[in-house]
């Protein structure tokens, strides 16, 4: 054990178990996740030490391998496979990579379970419960993601034989994207656009059977691959998919809402935005799922900055960079914006689960309200976490390049999440639109208009800006509302306040220019609110390392050489390198084959 970390642990102020509690929901809850978890950390196959040497299809191989576990686990251990289930929740979020399970439990079920009658539900989602199907959400194409109501895949019906018929009539109109869909998945729920009696009624969902059950091969009709290599998620057969004149029954169009009759007659639903219900759950779980990311990679820095000794300051003495304010700015804002966000995705998943169980009793109402608030805040945590992920790993300095560190596969993983499940920009414009929409109404109501679109395209970085600072707003109220309302002795609180001030301060000052150019602050003030940052950095230092701790993430699923528990960085480093596969051999076969040659040579 690190005699720093053993230093930093001693002098903290309040009790580590009490704010794990605090943030698990209590001691019971705790418990829980912890039993939980040990099932994932006691089983060798979700852990190879090599998973960072394999190849890409050695990666993916393995993504499959430990589906494969984690239904078994789920099966023997009695957890239901539902993404509204805390133990399944509390399991796969301790599995470090991007399962297939994720879009087959958080998107092609949840989309039949929100949108399908009940005779759909009962048929279909028994088979995906139990794994007798593998499905994924094919919404995006090669040339539409954003722009939803612009997809061009075709779903004809034919009264005849009451059948629908899913057509990519063009090579932009091929899917592309959708995870798991390459080479794992054998359904897919399909965004298409519905045509009955020759006119089209815009974008409804169909499930769609891609590959036989008995020896996964592409069904007639269906040209199927993955989108080859990415920036990261390499677990994942992101794939490309093109439908010809595939047939499925009339029964297959998810009907809860809209619905099209034997004899071809479409009735539409109260919303039809409905139909987008699957990629607001996801905008829902991203918003936490960025807070545990910043938390991960907030530990890790932390850590080492607190084992880490660089630069004499004084004969003899080289602190710990944690001692440098300028390592407390980069990484304690980090600290307390993870925590903020932690307890927003909190509040987003008790808001989605109030809301979704008025949707499913057919009250829409607040179907408009969810997307504007899931839209904002998916986008706001995504964009923020990604950037202060990459502020923790420059902390680390040179050892923050290897992949010893760990925080390169935190940030590759939550990278693409600012683009999918909607691209931030327009997300943010869908937060704005709450905003703005209601202004420009009355403005409307009180003059004849001007041209709506040109407005809204002109005033496009305003409405941008308006909605982060909207999504800024809410997070640093919520945060300080959830505060108040958790029991803390009074030693917690003292730490957790003055966590909170930081985050609220810090924002101020890196939206300076806001709060001088509104007239809401003069630069006295801000430079109060300097002065106030300074003194909460050096408040937080005392208890950094305590607070990560409290994050209690286990080392395994860190998978950080510079963030373990125990500190032990250098002999640790030392020993990873050494078994690169690199060093196998004394000297590699490269120099025989070209340098020797190269050493010999008149050049
Ligand atoms: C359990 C979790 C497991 C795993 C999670 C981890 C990782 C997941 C990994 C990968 C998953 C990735 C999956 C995907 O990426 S799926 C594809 C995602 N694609 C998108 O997000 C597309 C983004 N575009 C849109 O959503 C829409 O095009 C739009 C930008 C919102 C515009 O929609 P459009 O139909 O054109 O709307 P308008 O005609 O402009 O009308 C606006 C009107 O509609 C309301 N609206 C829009 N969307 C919704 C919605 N989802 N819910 C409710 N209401 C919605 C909007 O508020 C507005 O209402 P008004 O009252 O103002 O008219
Ligand atoms: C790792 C990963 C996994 C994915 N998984 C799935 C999946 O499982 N299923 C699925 O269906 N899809 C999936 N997607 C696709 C994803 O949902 C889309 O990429 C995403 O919705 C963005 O759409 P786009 O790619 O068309 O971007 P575009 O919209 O083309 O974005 C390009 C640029 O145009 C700008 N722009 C676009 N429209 C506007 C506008 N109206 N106003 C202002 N600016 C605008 C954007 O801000 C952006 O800067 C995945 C993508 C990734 C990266």
């Amino acid at each position: 054990m690190s005699e720093s970390l053993q230093t930093e642990r001693k002098n903290a102020t309040f009790n580590i178990k009490e704010l794990t509690d605090t943030l698990n929901g209590g001691p019971e809850e705790t418990r829980k996740r912890k039993q939980i978890e040990s099932l994932v950390f006691n089983t060798p196959a979700f852990h190879r030490q090599d998973r960072f040497q394999l190849s890409r299809e050695e990666i993916y191989d393995y993504s499959i391998k430990v589906y494969g576990e984690l239904i078994k686990l789920c099966k023997k251990e009695n957890i239901e496979i539902r993404y509204d289930n805390p133990d399944y929740v509390r399991l796969v979020g301790c599995i470090p990579e991007e399962i297939p399970v994720g879009l087959h439990v958080g998107m092609f079920s949840s989309s039949i379970s929100d949108q399908g009658t009940e005779e759909q539900q009962k048929k279909w989602i028994p088979l995906a419960r139990n794994f007798k199907i593998f499905g994924t959400y094919a919404q995006t194409e090669l040339a539409h993601g954003t722009f939803v109501r612009g997809l061009e895949t075709t779903a004809t019906y034919d009264e005849s034989k009451q059948e629908f018929i899913l057509n990519s009539p063009t090579i932009t109109s091929t899917k592309w994207w959708p995870g798991f869909l390459g080479r794992t998945s054998n359904h897919a729920v399909i965004a298409a656009q519905l045509y009955t009696k020759s006119k089209c009624y815009g974008i409804h969902m169909f499930i769609v059977q891609l590959r036989d059950l008995k020896d996964h091969k592409p069904l007639p009709g269906v040209t199927i691959g993955d989108i080859g290599d990415k920036f990261g998620f390499d677990t994942v057969d992101n794939g490309f998919l093109r439908l010809d004149n595939v047939h499925i029954p009339r029964e297959n169009m998810l009907m809860k809402y809209a619905k099209v009759t034997p004899e071809g007659k479409y009735l539409p639903p109260t919303n039809a935005k409905v139909a987008y219900s699957a990629m607001t759950l996801i905008r829902v779980v991203l918003v936490r799922g960025s807070a545990k990311a910043l938390a991960s990679a907030s530990t890790i820095a932390i850590r080492y900055s607190a084992v880490r000794h660089q630069t004499e300051t004084a004969p003899g003495k080289e602190p710990q960079v944690l001692d440098y304010v300028t390592q407390q700015y980069k990484l304690f804002p980090q600290l307390a914006t993870a925590l903020a966000f932690g307890f927003a995705g909190n509040y987003m998943i008790d808001t989605f689960n109030k809301i979704h169980s008025e949707i499913s009793s057919g009250q829409l109402d607040a179907l408009s309200e969810l997307h504007g608030i899931s839209s904002g805040l998916k986008a706001y945590t995504t964009d923020t976490a990604t950037a202060g992920i990459e502020v923790c790993r420059r902390a680390c300095g040179g050892h923050g390049y290897s992949n010893a560190c760990g925080i390169q596969h935190i940030y590759a993983n939550v990278l693409p999440c600012v683009t999918l499940e909607g691209e931030n920009t327009v997300m943010y414009l869908q937060a704005a639109s709450k905003v703005i929409s209601t202004i420009k109404r009355l403005e409307q109501l009180r003059r004849s208009g001007m041209d709506q679109d040109e407005a809204w395209n002109t005033a496009g970085i305003e409405l941008v800006q308006a909605a982060k600072a909207h999504c800024h707003y809410f997070i640093v109220k919520n945060y300080l509302r959830s505060l108040e309302k958790l029991n803390m002795t009074p030693s917690l609180r003292k730490v957790m306040n003055s966590i909170a001030l930081l985050y609220g301060n810090y924002g101020i000052d890196e939206n300076a220019g806001d709060f001088l150019e509104s007239g809401f602050m003069t630069g006295e003030q801000l430079n109060l609110v300097k002065a106030k940052i300074l003194q909460l950095l050096s408040e937080v230092r005392r208890n950094a390392v305590a607070v990560v701790d409290a994050f209690d993430f286990d080392d395994k699923y860190l998978r950080s050489i510079l963030g373990a528990y125990d500190g032990d960085v250098y002999n640790r480093l030392y020993n990873w390198a050494k078994s690169s596969p690199l060093n196998k051999t004394e000297v590699h076969s490269s120099y025989t084959e070209y340098l020797q040659q190269l050493l010999k040579s008149k050049l």
